[in-house]
């Protein structure tokens, strides 16, 4: 069987895994890396693949799976496709993903391309439940209730804003759906804790949470990668009441998306050129291995 060739755009922790990924994964191989300072102080973990700092230096890629920062996954899809290749990202500003959608569709149908955006696991496989949640329990209530974590969108926001060195967002959950921010930044010499502070609550990412921002000395000494959901619907069935459903999961957030991103990667492969999010998508189409043989172990 001919494998699918993915090559990962950005390296950083999101990248990281995702090469894990796919070197478990038997369907795949990996084309190459593909990152801003190409093959400078290339990692040692990288040593057998082809790190470039272009795309089009790179043979045969099938799809480009984005693991860079959210912000910059509508240009380079739009930039990508235009090679005819397929991209996955993992894109989480969840106002904006209607807008991102209709625009890279264009890009799709153009090119004859396929992309997956918005697949990590919020949104991507929580946005998957949430429709199958209000599915089973038409009317009701459902609360997406995070952590507690570190959500990495925050995290990449807060080390882009000028004065941060590094930054860690850890999500609190309130209950219902509601979060605190709580937001640990290494400050840039001569950088003032008051203006970064601001920058990051005026920033969509933070602007409706309750936001508190500490300066630590390292975000090293403080990070811990690990996350969650629990996924909350009460609701009506049909003409009957008090139906409860629930999701949990408690992971490590990079492993788990670059896990969701490999799986989009497959499901491109077998999809018609477009644009689509998760719930668009058949869930039979992101496993390896035939129809037939899941439909005989897992149906
Ligand atoms: N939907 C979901 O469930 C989830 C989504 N995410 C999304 O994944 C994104 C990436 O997270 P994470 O891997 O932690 O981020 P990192 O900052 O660790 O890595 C991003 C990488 O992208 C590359 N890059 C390209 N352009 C830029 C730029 N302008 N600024 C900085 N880096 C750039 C860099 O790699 P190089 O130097 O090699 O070029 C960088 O290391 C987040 O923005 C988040 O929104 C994360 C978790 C869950
Ligand atoms: N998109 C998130 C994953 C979902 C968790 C979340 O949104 C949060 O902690 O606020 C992330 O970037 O880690």
């Amino acid at each position: 069987m001919k494998k699918i060739r993915a090559a990962v755009v950005g390296y950083g922790n999101i990248g990281h895994y995702t090469i894990e990924a796919l070197e478990a994964s038997r369907d795949f191989e990996i084309a190459g890396v593909v990152r801003r300072q190409g093959d400078k102080d290339k990692p040692a973990e990288l040593a057998a693949y082809a790190v470039v700092d272009d795309i089009e230096k790179l043979k045969d890629v099938d799809v480009a799976i984005l693991a860079t920062p959210t912000r910059s996954c509508p240009e380079y899809a739009a930039k990508i496709t235009a090679l005819g290749i397929n991209t996955v990202d993992s894109f989480d500003i969840h106002t904006s993903i209607l807008d991102y959608r209709t625009k890279q569709m264009e890009n799709n149908k153009k090119t004859h391309t396929v992309s997956v955006i918005s697949a990590g696991w919020d949104p991507g496989s929580d946005s998957v439940v949430r429709v199958l949640m209000e599915s089973l329990a038409p009317k009701g209530l459902t609360y997406t209730n995070f952590g507690p974590g570190m959500s990495m969108g925050h995290s990449v926001c807060v080390r882009s804003k000028e004065g941060v060195r590094n930054a860690l967002s850890v999500t609190i959950p309130l209950g219902e759906g509601i979060h605190r921010r709580m937001v640990y930044v290494e400050l840039e010499d001569g950088a003032k804790l008051e203006d970064v502070t601001a920058a990051i609550k005026a920033d969509p990412y933070f602007a409706h949470d309750e936001t508190h921002v500490f300066a630590v000395a390292s975000v090293d000494d403080v990070r811990d990668m690990g996350h969650g959901v629990h996924l909350v619907r009460k609701g009506v069935s049909g003409q009957t009441q008090n139906q409860r459903l629930e999701f949990n999961m408690s992971i490590n957030n990079p492993a788990l998306t670059a896990q969701v991103l490999v799986n989009v990667a497959r499901a491109s492969m077998r999809l018609q050129p477009g644009c689509y999010t998760m719930p668009e998508i058949p869930v039979i189409d992101l496993l390896p291995g035939t129809r037939e043989e899941i439909v005989a172990t897992l149906v």
